[in-house]
């Protein structure tokens, strides 16, 4: 029997790629399509909207209104958003998937203590390779932690709204763990000016935003004499969608907890 999946955000750049990577997952398939009550969208069939052909689900303006409809909801909207989303699917026992980055520290703590009766997959990117080479950085970190300077680099698309990635932090947050610092006290979010010289247990970030940079991020371990960098550079939004789609059809069956996508994965 196929998981019945819903979509909100479903204009954005990512939910109409969920939507047609929902209708690609042969396990999957797409149950509601949700936008803004106020959006001029709604009433239009979700599979033209996607480009995908007539799916048959006309795009709605409330979770509510659909919630006896669907298994699993893909939230890829903001962190409000999402938030709200998620207390309808913790008071409706639906599972829930969310792509959202830029959550402040306390909707963080907010959306981990909505209590969820169905599984919840929380990752800031459901592409594979992102979520292999977090585990090549936990690995590298570990080897070289106190001997390199760790900095992280990402560039996105001009349209992205918070920064760094979500994926940058996740990268330091793994470094940091593998090495036994803490991300929050040795974070450098950008400089300027005479600013002195470095120091090592700092993790460097830096942010690049233009065009239509679907997503890169590297992570260069600098050394005396030697640099390892590893780097992600995704081509596709259809990446994260179909990773995305893949941890929904997992999630269902599974008992209610916060999961990542390296559990989906089987990487933890
Ligand atoms: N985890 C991952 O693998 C990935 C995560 N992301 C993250 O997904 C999120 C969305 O990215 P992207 O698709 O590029 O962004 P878009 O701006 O293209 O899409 C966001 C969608 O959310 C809707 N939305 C915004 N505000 C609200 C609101 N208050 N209530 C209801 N709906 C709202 C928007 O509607 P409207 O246009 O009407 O405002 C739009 O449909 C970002 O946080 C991004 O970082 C992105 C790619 C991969
Ligand atoms: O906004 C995006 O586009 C992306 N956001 C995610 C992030 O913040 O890490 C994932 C991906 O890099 C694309």
């Amino acid at each position: 029997m196929s998981v019945r999946v819903a979509v909100t955000g479903a204009a954005g750049r990512m939910g109409k790629i969920l939507i047609e990577a929902v209708t690609l997952n042969p396990s999957t398939e797409l149950a509601a399509a949700i936008e803004r009550p106020e959006s001029t969208l709604i009433g239009v069939d979700a599979g033209e909207l996607a480009g995908v052909g007539h799916a048959g689900v006309a795009v709605v303006g409330s979770l509510q209104e659909v919630v006896d409809q669907f298994d699993v909801l893909i939230d890829f909207t903001v962190p409000q958003a999402t938030l709200a989303n998620a207390y309808v699917c913790a008071a409706s026992g639906k599972s829930l998937v969310v792509g959202t980055t830029g959550f402040t520290e306390d909707e963080k703590a907010e959306l981990l203590s909505v209590g969820i009766k169905s599984g919840m997959c929380i990752a800031a990117n459901y592409s594979t390779g992102v979520n292999v080479s977090l585990k090549l950085l936990e690995l590298a970190a570990k080897a070289m932690g106190d001997d390199v300077d760790i900095e992280i680099v990402e560039a996105h698309h001009r349209h992205k709204v918070d920064s760094p990635s979500g994926t940058a932090l996740a990268m330091g947050e793994a470094v940091a763990d593998a090495i036994g610092r803490n991300l929050q006290d040795v974070a450098v979010y950008g400089r300027e000016g005479i600013v002195g010289a470095r120091d090592r247990e700092t993790i460097g970030f830096a942010t690049v935003r233009g065009g239509d940079v679907v997503g890169d991020h590297t992570v260069m371990f600098m050394a005396e004499g030697e640099r390892l960098e590893i780097t992600h550079k995704a081509s596709s939004r259809m990446s994260f969608a179909r990773g995305a789609v893949r941890a929904a059809a997992w999630l269902v069956g599974q008992s209610p907890e916060v999961y990542s996508m390296k559990d989906v994965l089987g990487l933890e």
